[in-house]
C-alpha cells in the first residue's frame, strides 16, 4: 500500500502540470474538450492531496511494526548475552544505547527513504522528460546543478554519523546526571549534601559539549544548503526569463510556460527531496550498524561445542586453581584459589572487602569465566554445561539484590520463570509459604490487597492516585526479606548462593532468619557471604579469603584454635558486645 500511494503521489505533480498546460493551449485556442481535462486536473489536485495523507498514516504504521521486530530482535540479543562483562564494558554500553535509539527511527528511516525516493524519481522523471521536451538544456542544467548537493549531503551524513558516535559518552554522562536529579534512589544524599547545583552545573556542561558539536555540523549544513538553494533559485530564475521572452518571441505555448515553469520547479523539488532522503539513509545506515553490531555480537562466555546438561550435584563444586581479573587492565580480584564446596555442606566466605568473595560467586554462577584455572560442577568444567541449565541449578541472593516494581507476589513468583515467558498461574501458595520463611509473609498478607498490592507508587494513574492502597513501598530490610523469599522459591536446587542475605535485617530479624537459613541449609550445599561473623559460624566450612587468596580454611572452633585471620576479626566484633 505505501509503494502503490507513494507511485501515485510521485506521478501526481506530473499529471497536474501537464493537464495545466493543455488546458491554458485549449484556453488559448479555443479548441474543446476542457471539461473533461478540468475534472482531470482536479482528480490530480484530490489524488496529491489524499494520497499525502494516506502515506502519513501508512508510513507510521510500517513504522509501529518495524518497531516491533526491531526491539524483539535487540532484547533478544541481550537475552542472549550470558555474562555480565559486555554490560560493564562502557563502550559497548554506548552502542547499546544508541542501538536503542536507531532501531526504532533507523529501519523506518531507510523504508521511508527508499518509497520516498522512489516517489522523488518517478516525479523527476516526470518532469525532467517534460523539461527535455521543451527545452533540453535546462534539463541538463537543473540536472547537473544537483550533483554538488549530491556530495555534500553524503559528507554531511558521514559527519553526522561520527558525531553522534563520538558523542555518545558525553551524551550518556548528561542522561546519568539527569537520572540523579529526577530519581528517587539519589534524592536523600542530593538534598542534604545540597549537590543540586554541582550536578545541573555539571549536566549542562555536558549539555553545552553535545550543543558546540551539533552547532558546528548544522552551521556547515545551512552554508552548503543556502549556497545550493541560492543556486537553484539563480537557475530558475535564468529559465523563467528565457520562457517568457520565448513565448513572447512567439516559439513556444503559453502552456508550456506553465508546464515549464512547474517542471524546473518540480525537478528541483524532487531533486532535493532526493537529496534530504539519500542524506537521512545513508546517516541511518551508518548509524544503524550500531544495531547490528549489538544484535550480532558474539557470546562473551565459550560455548562448548556439545554443551552438557548440567548433572544433579551429587559430589561438590570444586575452584581449581582460580585467576581472575575484571579485564587486563584490572588487577587480579581472585588469585590461585582453590577450594572445594561439598554437597550437602554449607560453606562460608570471609574476609575484608575487595577480598574478591563477591567474585567467587560470581564465577559459580558463571556470569564470567576464570582467566586460569577451572571451576568443577561434580568434576566437569563448567564451561562445558549448558549455562542455563547450570543456573536453574543454583538460587541466589546476590548482595545488590533487586526490588521489581511490581506486586508483592510478582516480585517472589518471578524465583521460578527460569526462561518461560509467563510466571506460574499456581505458583501462590508456593510464593506465601517462601514469604513465611523469610519471615515476611505476614507484613505481605496485610497489605492492602494482600499478596497482589504494588511494591511501588509510580505506576498509579489519575484515578487512583490518591487510594493508599494502591501501591506502598517496602523498608530495606523488608525488601531484603522478600528477596529472600525470591530465593527460597527456588528452593529444590542444587546450590543456595547467600551474599549478604541479612545486612538490611534488625538484630532479631537476623537471628531469627540465620537459625532459619542454618536449619534450612543442613542437608543442603550453600555458600554464605556475611562480614557479621556470628552468623557464619555454624557453617560447616569457613573460607578466609585475603586479597584473593584463601588464607585459612576450617570450621569455627578450628579456626578459633589456629588463631589467624578469622580469629582476630572474631574477636574484635565479639569485642563489640560484650562490656569491659
Ligand atoms: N565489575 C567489576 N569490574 C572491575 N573490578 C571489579 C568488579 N567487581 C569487583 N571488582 C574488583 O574486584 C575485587 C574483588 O571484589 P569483590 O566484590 O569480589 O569483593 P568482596 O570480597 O565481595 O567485597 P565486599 O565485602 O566489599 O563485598 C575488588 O578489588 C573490586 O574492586
Amino acid at each position: 500500500g505505501y509503494v502503490l500511494a507513494s507511485v501515485g503521489s510521485g506521478l501526481a505533480p506530473v499529471a497536474a502540470a501537464w493537464l495545466t498546460k493543455l488546458v491554458l493551449d485549449r484556453l488559448a485556442t479555443g479548441d474543446g474538450g476542457l471539461v473533461l481535462l478540468a475534472i482531470g486536473l482536479a482528480a490530480a489536485g484530490l489524488a496529491v492531496a489524499v494520497l499525502g495523507e494516506l502515506i502519513r498514516y501508512l508510513s507510521a504504521e510500517v513504522s509501529r511494526q518495524v518497531t516491533v521486530l526491531s526491539r524483539d530482535r535487540l532484547y533478544g540479543a541481550t537475552d542472549r548475552m550470558t555474562g555480565l562483562a559486555n554490560l560493564e564494558d562502557p563502550v559497548f554500553r554506548d552502542r547499546m544505547r544508541l542501538a536503542e535509539q536507531h532501531s526504532q527511527s533507523g529501519p523506518v528511516t531507510i523504508l521511508d527513504a527508499l518509497i520516498g525516493g522512489l516517489q522523488s524519481i518517478l516525479t523527476l522523471a516526470g518532469f525532467t522528460v517534460t523539461l527535455i521536451a521543451i527545452s533540453p538544456w535546462m534539463a541538463i542544467v537543473v540536472l547537473v546543478a544537483s550533483v554538488p548537493g549530491l556530495y555534500a549531503e553524503w559528507q554531511l551524513s558521514r559527519r553526522r554519523a561520527a558525531l553522534m558516535t563520538g558523542l555518545s559518552p558525553t551524551e550518556r554522562r548528561q542522561y546519568f546526571y539527569s537520572e540523579l536529579m529526577t530519581g528517587l534512589e539519589a534524592a536523600k544524599e542530593i538534598r542534604l549534601l545540597g549537590l543540586g547545583r554541582l550536578l545541573r552545573r555539571r549536566m549542562l556542561s555536558e549539555l553545552r559539549t553535545t550543543n558546540a558539536a551539533k552547532r558546528r555540523i548544522d552551521r556547515r549544513d545551512l552554508l552548503v544548503q543556502g549556497v545550493l538553494a541560492a543556486l537553484g533559485a539563480v537557475i530558475a530564475g535564468a529559465g523563467l526569463i528565457w520562457a517568457i521572452m520565448a513565448a513572447g518571441a512567439g516559439r513556444i505555448s503559453l502552456g508550456d510556460v506553465a508546464v515549464f515553469v512547474a517542471a524546473v520547479g518540480g525537478v528541483q523539488v524532487a531533486l532535493s527531496a532526493l537529496i534530504a532522503r539519500f542524506g537521512m539513509a545513508h546517516n541511518a545506515l551508518l548509524m544503524f550498524e550500531h544495531y547490528q553490531a549489538v544484535t550480532e555480537e558474539p557470546a562473551e562466555l565459550v560455548v562448548a561445542g556439545e554443551p552438557i546438561a548440567a548433572p544433579e550435584l551429587r559430589h561438590g563444586i570444586e575452584f581449581r586453581d582460580v585467576w581472575f581479573r575484571y579485564s587486563d587492565e584490572h588487577a587480579w580480584a581472585l588469585q590461585g584459589v582453590d577450594l572445594f564446596v561439598p554437597f550437602g555442606r554449607s560453606t562460608a566466605l570471609v574476609g575484608h572487602n575487595g577480598a574478591g568473595k563477591s567474585t567467587m560467586v560470581k564465577l559459580l554462577c558463571r556470569f564470567y569465566d576464570p582467566t586460569r584455572g577451572a571451576i568443577l560442577w561434580d568434576g566437569v568444567d563448567l564451561r562445558e554445561l549448558d549455562v542455563t541449565e547450570l543456573r536453574r541449578r543454583i538460587g541466589a541472593v546476590f548482595q545488590d539484590f533487586m526490588c521489581y516494581e511490581l506486586s508483592a507476589a510478582e516480585n517472589i513468583a518471578l524465583g521460578e520463570v527460569d526462561g518461560t515467558d509467563e510466571l506460574r498461574a499456581d505458583s501462590r501458595p508456593r510464593v506465601e509459604a517462601a514469604a513465611g520463611r523469610a519471615g515476611i509473609g505476614e507484613v505481605l498478607a496485610e497489605l492492602p490487597h494482600g499478596y497482589d498490592t504494588m511494591l511501588s507508587r509510580m505506576f498509579f494513574d489519575q484515578a487512583d492516585k490518591d487510594d493508599p492502597a494502591t501501591g506502598v513501598l517496602l523498608s530495606g530490610g523488608q525488601w531484603q526479606r522478600v528477596a529472600l523469599a525470591r530465593a527460597f522459591l527456588r528452593d529444590r536446587r542444587d546450590l543456595l548462593i547467600l551474599d549478604e542475605p541479612t545486612s538490611g535485617l534488625d538484630a532479631e530479624a537476623e537471628h531469627e532468619i540465620h537459625t532459619g537459613l542454618a536449619a534450612h541449609r543442613s542437608g543442603r550445599t550453600s555458600v554464605l557471604i556475611s562480614h557479621r561473623l556470628g552468623a557464619v559460624r555454624s557453617a560447616d566450612h569457613i573460607a578466609v579469603l585475603v586479597d584473593g587468596r584463601i588464607a585459612e580454611l576450617g570450621t569455627h572452633a578450628t579456626l578459633i584454635a589456629h588463631d589467624g585471620t578469622y580469629a582476630r576479626l572474631f574477636e574484635l566484633q565479639a569485642s563489640g558486645y560484650t562490656t569491659t
